[in-house]
């Protein structure tokens, strides 16, 4: 079965906000323009009528190679071939879906707090979704998390997640510059009268947002970044030199804003949420070199670091 950690684009039927589009052809556009993995969300239809989505929505994304996940039904992600289920927290629980679906099926969990982020990383979710991060009328009445929870999710959790919850070409750079790596959308991707060029938009923002992740950390301050071969090999090593990072928390000692202090944080994102900087309007320097906030996901921390963090208050 897939796995979603090579998944950007997590798009999620919501037929009320096409009506009179097939959900077939909705869907296909979106996969054209995108969308890596697919779910189908539909609170209203019968169980028997649901399956039958399921398994006409399977043959399109087996078609077009991308993971299709159920909401709230694991026997019918299981009755569908569907890669998964996508629970929410009042839905059956990780244990359980995961009993029934085994080891190799996709489960995801939705989380609104921290807490309820890393409960689901021990529980052994594969992903968890983060959000809503704006209001949102396709989740009327659930109270928007903002973007420091997606900068608090960036810092710590390991499992892949998804920033959900209003999120349109118009915003979503703001919740990439918060930390997230991967995007989900239903209204802006579904009630768009295309489809396929919403998703298109929104894909270019998250390679865009990577490609100034990986580039900016090594500009020093003022210098403009050499293009070409160089940039590819600095963000296989970055990418290298977070993994590792990742995999082991040492205690570090680092000097912030000229005070010496220890540490656990594993990237400047981790740093800054130390100090409540995470969601914040800041910019920071690494060893005299400006690393821009799109950064700070990926820029590892090693011990002996010098790192300014400079917070900008009133639009200044
Ligand atoms: C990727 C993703 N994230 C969150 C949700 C919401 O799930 P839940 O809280 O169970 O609410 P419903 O979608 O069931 O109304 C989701 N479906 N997908
Ligand atoms: C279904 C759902 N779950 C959310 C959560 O935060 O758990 S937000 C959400 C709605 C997402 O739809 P749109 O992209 O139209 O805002
Ligand atoms: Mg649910």
């Amino acid at each position: 079965m897939s796995n979603v950690n090579r998944c950007k684009l997590y798009v999620i039927t919501g037929e009320t906000y096409h009506p009179g589009r097939e959900l077939l052809e909705v869907m296909e556009s979106a996969i054209a323009g995108g969308a890596d993995v697919v779910q189908l969300r539909d609170k209203d239809a019968p169980v028997r009528e649901l399956l039958e989505k399921a398994r006409a929505l399977r043959e399109l994304t087996r078609k077009h190679g991308v993971p299709l996940i159920v909401n709230d039904h694991p026997e019918i992600a299981l009755a569908a071939d569907a890669d998964g289920v996508h629970l929410g927290q009042e839905d059956a629980p990780i244990a359980a879906a995961r009993e029934l679906l085994g080891p190799d099926r996709i489960v995801g969990i939705s989380t609104h707090s921290i807490a309820q982020a890393r409960a689901a990383e021990r529980a052994g979710a594969d992903y968890i979704g983060v959000g809503p991060v704006y209001p949102t009328a396709t989740k009327p009445g659930r109270a928007a998390v903002t973007t420091s929870f997606v900068a608090a999710a960036a810092a710590e959790i390991r499992i892949p997640f998804f920033a959900i919850g209003g999120i349109h070409p118009g915003n979503a750079a703001e919740v990439l510059a918060a930390g997230a790596r991967r995007l989900c959308a239903v209204s802006a991707v579904v009630g768009s009268p295309d489809p396929g060029a919403a998703c298109r938009e929104l894909r270019s923002l998250i390679e865009r947002s990577e490609r100034a992740a990986s580039l900016g950390e090594a500009a020093p301050l003022g210098e403009g970044v050499n293009p070409g071969q160089a940039r590819e090999v600095k963000e296989v090593k970055e990418v290298k030199k977070v993994k590792q990072v990742n995999e082991v928390k040492q205690v570090k000692e680092v000097t912030v804003n000229g005070v010496r202090r220890t540490t656990e944080a594993a990237t400047l994102l981790e740093l800054a949420a130390e100090f409540g900087l995470a969601d914040k309007n800041a910019v920071a320097e690494r060893n005299g070199r400006v690393a821009r906030k799109a950064i700070w996901p990926i820029t590892p921390l090693a011990g002996g670091d010098r790192i300014e963090f400079v917070q900008f208050v009133g639009g200044g």
